[in-house]
């Protein structure tokens, strides 16, 4: 029987994350408020198709950031303060707090579809894996083997670090895991293949 995989999201400060994207929300570069509303509405598209992922358990999303924990718990989600700053610190520390069998997941798949997650994580097959984004150099989804530690690398050039550590690199039909949104043409991707609800509406908000 397989285990359930446990999941950590980390998510940084609102006012920090996704620089990549400032002006792409509806008031444009000033707006901070639209802003943290587009980073907020691709954390939860993400975390939503996640959780309702088959094989997947607890997801733990771990950020330090009031507003969108307050979001997030209205929304019945479960988030965790850092214990200390820096996104491998973020997954050691969800990983802490989780089960035998954990995950790590990027928090901007705003396409993500459950049972393309599901795929993954049942091609993974109990080892330690990794899906790595659309350009094939960063990661997405890393995967421990049950019992083992997670071990993130993420970072620049996560999929070779990941890689070399030992994770096996899943590839399949999965393209709505792989499409991580870090620019406004990552974004035009994953409109492609279809946002969730949310961040749907900020996209159209600002076309
Ligand atoms: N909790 C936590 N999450 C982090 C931290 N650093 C990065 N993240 C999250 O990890 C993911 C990838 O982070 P980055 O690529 O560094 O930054 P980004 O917010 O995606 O975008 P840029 O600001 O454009 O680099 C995003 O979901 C971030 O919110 C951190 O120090 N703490
Ligand atoms: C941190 C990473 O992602 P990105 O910078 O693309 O958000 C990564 O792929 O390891």
């Amino acid at each position: 029987m397989r285990s359930y995989l446990d999941l950590v999201v980390p998510v940084k400060r609102l006012d920090r994350a996704k620089s990549r994207l400032v002006g792409a929300a509806d008031g444009g570069i000033g707006d901070r408020r639209a802003h943290a509303d587009l980073v907020v509405a691709l954390a939860l598209d993400t975390i939503t198709a996640a959780a309702a992922a088959d094989g997947v358990g607890d997801v733990v999303v771990v950020t330090s950031d009031p507003m969108l924990t307050a979001v997030l718990r209205a929304e019945g989600i479960r988030c965790v303060p850092e214990a200390e700053p820096g996104l491998n610190e973020a997954y050691r520390h969800g990983a802490s707090l989780l089960g035998r069998h954990v995950g790590a997941l990027q928090a901007d798949l705003p396409a993500l579809r459950s049972e393309e997650l599901a795929a993954a994580i049942a091609a993974a097959d109990g080892k330690r894996a990794f899906v790595p984004d659309r350009q094939g150099t960063g990661t997405t989804l890393l995967i421990a083997a049950p019992g083992e530690p997670l071990d993130p690398r993420f970072g620049v050039g996560s999929a070779a670090a990941h890689r070399s550590s030992g994770a096996i690199e899943l590839i399949g039909d999965w393209p709505t895991v792989r499409c991580d949104v870090d620019t406004e043409a990552d974004l035009s991707v994953a409109a492609g293949l279809g946002l969730g609800p949310r961040t749907e509406q900020r996209f159209r908000l600002s076309a």
